[in-house]
C-alpha cells in the first residue's frame, strides 16, 4: 500500500470516528504508520488525560450490528465462551444454538458488516483493519518448523478453527444468504468464505475487546467469586480507535482491553481500574503517566510471553520476554526421576502405582513468576528467574514422598529429597533444551548478527527465549545444589540446610 493511500485511509477513518456523537480525540495525538497504524503524542500529555472516548454504539458487536436484528433467532444467548459452547454441544448432541459463543457471534457480525461494503456504518473502520496476518495460523510448514520444540507450534489450532467455521459459521451464512449479501452482490464460494472466516477470526483475536456489562462488575469484597461468576457473560466487540494502539509490556495508557485481561486474571488493582471507564455509554483510554511529545502511545495486552504474543497478535518484543514460558511434560520428568533414583523395576512400579494420574499435571508450565507492571505501566525489579518453578517442585516433592514410602533408603531425609529435586530439575531442563534442534548460542548468534528477519526472526526469538529460561532454571538449580554441598561440607546447622530449595 502506498504511503499516500495509507495516510488517506487513516484520515478518512479519523474523520468518520470524530463524526460519531460522543467521541473525543485528543489534540496532542496523531495516527501514524508505526508497525501498521499506531498513535504518537505530538505534544506533551499529562498523566490522567483522556486520549479518546468511544461511545458504545460505535463498537461493532452483536448488540450494535443490524445482523442480530435481522436474524435474531441465531443470536439467542450469544455470550457463552467457545469452550463451554463446544462442551454443551458435545454433551447435548449438538443442540446448542450455533451462535451460543461470543467468538462465533462476532465472526458472523464482522463477516456481515464486511459483505455489506458501502452499506456498513463501519466501512471506514473496516478499511483500516488488516487483511493479512503474521500469526502462525498463516505460516507455511517451513516457517512453522523454525519454532522447533516450542509448545506454541502445537497450539495454533488451524484445523479446529476450520472445523468450527464449517460447522457453525458457513451454515448460518449460507442459509441466510439474502441477509448477508446485499442485493445483486456475488456469492462467495466455500473456499473464499473459509478465507474470510480466517481473516475475521484473526482480526478478532488481535483487535477485539471483551466488553464488560455493568452487572458483571466485581463485588469488591468477593473478587474471586466474581471472576468465576463472570465466566460466560462476556460479549466481544471491535472498538474503533482503542484498537489503533500498538502495545508492549511497558505502556502508558489504560484501556478496556488491558482492564479486562488483568481483571480476568484477578490481578487488577484499584489504581489500574481507575484509568478505565467502561460505563454504559462510553469507553475511554487514559494516560497512566506523562507522555512526552514524540512518544508512542502504547497499550498493554497482558503478561504474555513471546510465544503467546506471537500466537495471538503476530509479533514479539524484547520486553515481553520476561513473561516467556516453557512447557515440560511430566513424562520427561518421570524418565529423569527413574534414571536418578535407580530403583529396581518392582519398586519403581510400586511408586508409580502410588500416584493417581488424575492428580498429576501432564505438563508443567515454567515461568519466572515476575511482578506485573505497576499502575503507571512500568516494570520494575528483576527480569531474571529468582525462584525455581513452584508447581514442578511440589509435584516432585510429592513423588519423592511416595518413593520414600516404598524405598526409604532412596530418599532418607528432606535434605536428600531437596538434592534429588534440584538434580532432576537441572537434568530435565538440559534434556528439554536438547529437544530443540539448535542450541542457545547458535540462536543468539542468529539474532545478534541480524541473520534472520520477518517470521523466521520471530520464531527464533520465541525458541531462543525458551532456551534462555531453561538455562536460567538449570543454572539456578545447579547453584542451589552447589550451595547445599558447601553447607553440608561446612557443617551448617540442619535448620539452615533445609531452606536451600
Ligand atoms: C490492536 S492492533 C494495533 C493496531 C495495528 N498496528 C494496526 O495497524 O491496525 C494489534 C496489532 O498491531 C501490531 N502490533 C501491536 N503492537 C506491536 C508492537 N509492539 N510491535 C509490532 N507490532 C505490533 C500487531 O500486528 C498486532 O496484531
Amino acid at each position: 500500500m502506498s504511503g499516500s493511500h495509507f495516510a488517506a485511509q487513516s484520515r478518512t477513518f479519523l474523520d468518520w470516528f470524530k463524526a460519531w456523537q460522543g467521541t473525543t480525540f485528543h489534540d496532542n495525538i496523531k495516527i501514524e504508520d508505526l508497525r501498521g497504524r499506531g498513535a504518537v503524542a505530538t505534544a506533551d500529555i499529562p498523566e490522567d488525560t483522556v486520549l479518546f472516548s468511544i461511545p458504545r454504539k460505535a463498537i461493532i458487536s452483536v448488540e450494535s450490528s443490524n445482523l442480530s436484528k435481522r436474524i435474531p433467532e441465531v443470536f439467542e444467548d450469544s455470550t457463552t465462551p467457545l469452550e463451554d459452547a463446544d462442551n454443551e454441544a458435545d454433551e447435548e448432541g449438538g443442540e446448542t444454538s450455533v451462535t451460543s459463543d461470543s467468538w462465533v457471534s462476532l465472526i458472523l457480525v464482522m463477516m456481515y458488516e464486511h459483505l455489506q461494503g458501502e452499506k456498513s456504518p463501519w466501512k471506514p473502520y473496516l478499511d483500516v483493519l488488516p487483511s493479512t496476518f503474521d500469526t502462525p495460523m498463516f505460516w507455511s510448514e517451513n516457517e512453522l518448523s523454525e519454532l522447533q520444540a516450542s509448545a506454541i507450534a502445537s497450539k495454533i489450532g488451524k484445523d479446529e478453527a476450520e472445523n468450527m467455521f464449517r460447522g457453525k459459521i458457513l451454515p448460518v451464512v449460507q442459509s441466510h444468504a439474502g441477509v448477508f449479501y446485499p442485493e445483486g452482490a456475488a456469492r462467495l464460494c466455500e473456499d473464499d468464505l473459509i478465507e474470510l472466516c480466517h481473516r475475521m477470526g484473526s482480526t478478532i483475536m488481535a483487535y477485539a475487546f471483551d466488553l464488560e456489562n455493568d452487572e458483571d462488575r466485581p463485588d469488591s469484597e468477593n473478587e474471586d467469586s466474581w471472576v468465576e461468576d463472570r465466566e460466560g457473560k462476556l460479549m466481544m466487540g471491535m472498538v474503533p480507535m482503542a484498537d489503533i494502539l500498538n502495545a508492549d509490556a511497558e505502556f502508558n495508557v489504560g484501556s478496556a482491553k488491558r482492564y479486562v485481561l488483568l481483571r480476568t486474571q484477578g490481578t487488577c488493582t484499584d489504581a489500574q481500574q481507575a484509568h478505565v471507564n467502561h460505563g454504559d455509554d462510553t469507553l475511554t483510554v487514559t494516560s497512566l503517566r506523562p507522555i512526552t511529545a514524540g512518544e508512542e502511545v502504547l497499550n498493554y495486552y497482558g503478561p504474555l510471553g513471546n510465544g503467546e504474543l506471537l500466537r495471538r497478535y503476530g509479533y514479539v518484543t524484547s520486553k515481553h520476554a520476561r513473561y516467556d514460558v516453557v512447557e515440560i511434560s511430566w513424562d520427561l520428568v518421570v524418565s529423569v526421576l527413574k534414571d536418578t533414583l535407580k530403583l529396581d523395576e518392582a519398586s519403581w512400579g510400586m511408586v508409580l502405582n502410588q500416584f493417581d494420574p488424575e492428580e498429576i499435571e501432564d505438563t508443567s508450565v515454567i515461568d519466572r513468576d515476575l511482578d506485573e507492571p505497576d499502575s503507571t505501566g512500568r516494570v520494575r525489579g528483576e527480569s531474571k528467574l529468582t525462584r525455581l518453578p513452584k508447581d514442578l517442585q511440589e509435584q516432585l516433592s510429592a513423588f519423592l514422598k511416595a518413593t520414600r514410602k516404598v524405598s526409604p533408603a532412596a530418599v532418607p531425609d528432606k535434605q536428600k529429597r531437596d538434592q534429588i529435586i534440584l538434580t532432576v530439575i537441572q537434568r530435565v531442563c538440559e534434556l528439554r533444551t536438547s529437544q530443540y534442534p539448535t542450541g542457545y548460542a547458535y540462536d543468539f548468534d542468529l539474532l545478534s548478527q541480524n541473520r534472520v528477519a520477518g517470521r523466521q526472526k520471530m520464531a527464533v526469538v520465541v525458541r531462543w527465549g525458551e532456551k534462555v529460561l531453561l538455562k536460567e532454571v538449570a543454572d539456578l538449580s545447579k547453584m542451589k545444589l552447589e550451595e547445599m554441598k558447601l553447607n553440608a561440607d561446612g557443617g551448617e546447622p540442619a535448620e539452615k540446610k533445609r531452606k536451600t530449595v
